[in-house]
């Protein structure tokens, strides 16, 4: 059994693949301060309550938080013995081309949803995360990660409102059905749930007309589906995309003999 995990700015998911089956997916906040040993109690309390004994075979971290990755890497040897592959290091290899700017160090998420929306889908792809960030990644027709946008977070969003204007309170995303809002809460959600709406078809729109061909775009991240809800945003959502990648290029590295 592979375990995968995407650590994200907020989140850390680990997903337990048993061949090409998800068994069960767990969920925490990221904290770099967690301890190996922390990770264990939760791990080990979480898959009993699940009722699985997972024999881990292989362990593959996708993080975009850099100092998490020490402790990650020790809960792995000290709990499985193996060591992890990290997507992003030189020894981790990727089945695509990555065309950036000189330096650049792309996010390893990005790299991670570009592997599995090419293997799905083919090239030519821009592929929307909403995570923390939300990130548009841009798949060449070879399958090669060839740059995108970072954009606010949906909740970042909202959250940057409440923390900047004394009179703004904290509020969840939603769909309004009207534009105007008639109370400051819906104010809010619609500013930015229907700033969102436009952001995305204006940053798609812009982006196929500086693309050759024709493209096909992939919504992935919880808010996919509700964004989608009633607009025509998205030709496919996938709500494990992170984690297929992760599989595709846990399997890539096995058939290339790198582990
Ligand atoms: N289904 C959902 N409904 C509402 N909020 C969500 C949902 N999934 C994630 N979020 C929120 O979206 C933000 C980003 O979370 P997540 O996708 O886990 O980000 P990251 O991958 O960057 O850690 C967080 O504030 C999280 O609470
Ligand atoms: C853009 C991101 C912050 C998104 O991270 P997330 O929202 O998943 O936590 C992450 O992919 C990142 O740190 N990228 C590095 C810069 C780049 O991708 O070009
Ligand atoms: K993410």
């Amino acid at each position: 059994m592979l375990l995968a995990i995407d650590t994200g700015n907020t989140n850390t998911v680990f997903s337990i693949w048993d061949g090409e089956k998800i068994l069960c997916t767990l969920r925490t906040s990221t904290e770099h301060q967690r301890t190996a040993d922390q990770y264990f109690v939760w791990w080990d309390t979480l898959t009993r309550h699940h009722g699985i004994t997972p024999e881990i075979t292989g362990v593959i971290i996708s993080s975009t938080v850099p100092r998490v990755v020490f402790n990650l890497r020790v809960f792995s040897d000290r709990y499985f013995g193996l060591r992890p592959l990290v997507v992003g290091k030189p020894e981790c290899l990727l089945p695509i081309g990555v065309r950036v700017d000189a330096g650049t160090q792309v996010g390893p998420d990005r790299l991670v949803n570009t592997v599995a929306g090419f293997r799905q889908y083919g090239g030519d792809l821009i592929i929307v995360d909403f995570g923390t960030a939300t990130t548009f990644d841009v798949a060449d027709h070879d399958g090669a990660y060839i740059g995108g946008v970072i954009a606010p977070g949906v909740n970042l969003s909202l959250e940057a409102l409440h923390m900047a204007a004394a009179a703004l309170p904290h509020v969840d995303i939603s769909r309004p059905e009207r534009v105007i809002g008639t109370n400051t809460v819906a104010c809010m959600q619609s500013g930015v749930y229907w700033g969102y709406i436009g952001l995305i078809k204006e940053i798609c729109a812009r982006i196929k007309a500086e693309h050759a061909r024709p493209m096909k775009v992939i919504g992935t991240g919880g808010l996919a589906p509700l964004f989608q809800q009633g607009e025509d945003l998205f030709d496919v959502t996938e709500d494990t995309l992170t984690m297929q990648g992760l599989l595709d290029i846990y399997n890539y590295n096995k058939e290339q003999g790198s582990i």
